[in-house]
């Protein structure tokens, strides 16, 4: 059995008061299952064990395809959490909620800080989520803006310290504000800055991709990885500037398919 979920791009960081947006991006995680004995440790293996307790279940074995760099800021661990648990779900008929899981299992294990429900509703269902993590709960689900592209410059190996964000809950509240009217590109702009200010990072690809033509740039998450987003056709310069600061690959924010109108308002 296999399930799939998206990376993505933060709006908001909830690491600070708990309140996240992220926006889902075409850059997918795979997770395949099948019936066998398999070593899994770390969050796959907590995932599991839990599921298998949980649910009477016989042992798996774990294979995941993933173009996300790990610890990097753009959502890996809730993609593949939230399309495990999928997988499992449908193997086992066992209509299982992935977000809600991911999250509730992810701050249990201590492999997040707030459960990261944002990430996990948007990597499960596209859009763009925005959630109170404390509740678990989703506060609106929207579509990503339209006529832009993104870039990303992936990178991994995280050494800054996100905590260092909590102090600065107050003003991502307010950021959040923001983003909760729609205002999802300022929002996403100041959070990127702020977060590459507060945990260290340089923030020269930022401001260069900004006085490009960028409409916004900054950390995903809590970093190392850039994003950039361009309206359709500036981004040339951008891509150009970003490239000395590593690959960047043009990235697409994933639609909500279908009907879906839950927390909207
Ligand atoms: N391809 C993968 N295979 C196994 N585990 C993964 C994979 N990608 C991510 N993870 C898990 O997610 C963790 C990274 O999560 P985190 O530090 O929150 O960063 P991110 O911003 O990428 O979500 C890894 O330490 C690992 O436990
Ligand atoms: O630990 C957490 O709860 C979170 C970590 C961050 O994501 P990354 O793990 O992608 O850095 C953040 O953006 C998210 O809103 C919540």
């Amino acid at each position: 059995m296999q399930a799939r979920a998206f990376g993505g791009i933060s709006v908001v960081n909830a690491v600070p008061a708990w309140l996240g947006s992220t926006m889902a991006i075409n850059l997918v995680v795979s997770v395949e299952i099948e019936e066998g004995d398999g070593r899994e440790e770390g969050l796959i293996g907590y995932v599991l064990s839990y599921l298998r307790n949980a649910y009477s279940l016989p042992p798996l074995r774990v294979k995941v395809y993933s173009s996300l760099p790990q610890g990097g800021g753009l959502k890996s661990s809730s993609a593949v959490t939230v399309a495990l648990i999928e997988a499992v779900s449908r193997l086992f008929n066992l209509r299982l909620d992935p977000p809600f899981l991911s999250a509730k299992l992810s701050l249990e294990g201590g492999f997040s800080l707030t459960g990261a429900y944002d990430d996990a509703f948007a990597a499960y269902r596209g859009g763009v989520s925005l959630t109170d993590n404390k509740s678990i709960s989703l506060l609106k689900h929207l579509q990503p803006p339209e006529g832009l592209v993104f870039l990303v410059v992936p990178k991994e190996g995280r050494t800054a310290d996100p905590r260092l964000l909590r102090r600065y809950s107050k003003t991502f509240e307010a950021i959040f504000q923001l983003a909760l009217q729609g205002k999802l590109l300022e929002a996403m702009k100041i959070n990127g800055v702020l977060v590459a200010e507060i945990l260290g990072y340089d923030l020269s690809p930022i401001e260069v991709a900004l006085s490009r033509g960028a409409i916004a740039a900054g950390v995903s998450g809590n970093g190392p990885s850039i994003f950039a987003a361009c309206n359709e056709g500036d981004e040339g310069p951008v891509e150009d500037s970003l490239s000395r600061y590593g690959r960047v690959v043009r990235v697409e924010a994933v639609r909500i398919e279908g009907e879906d109108l839950q927390g909207q308002g």
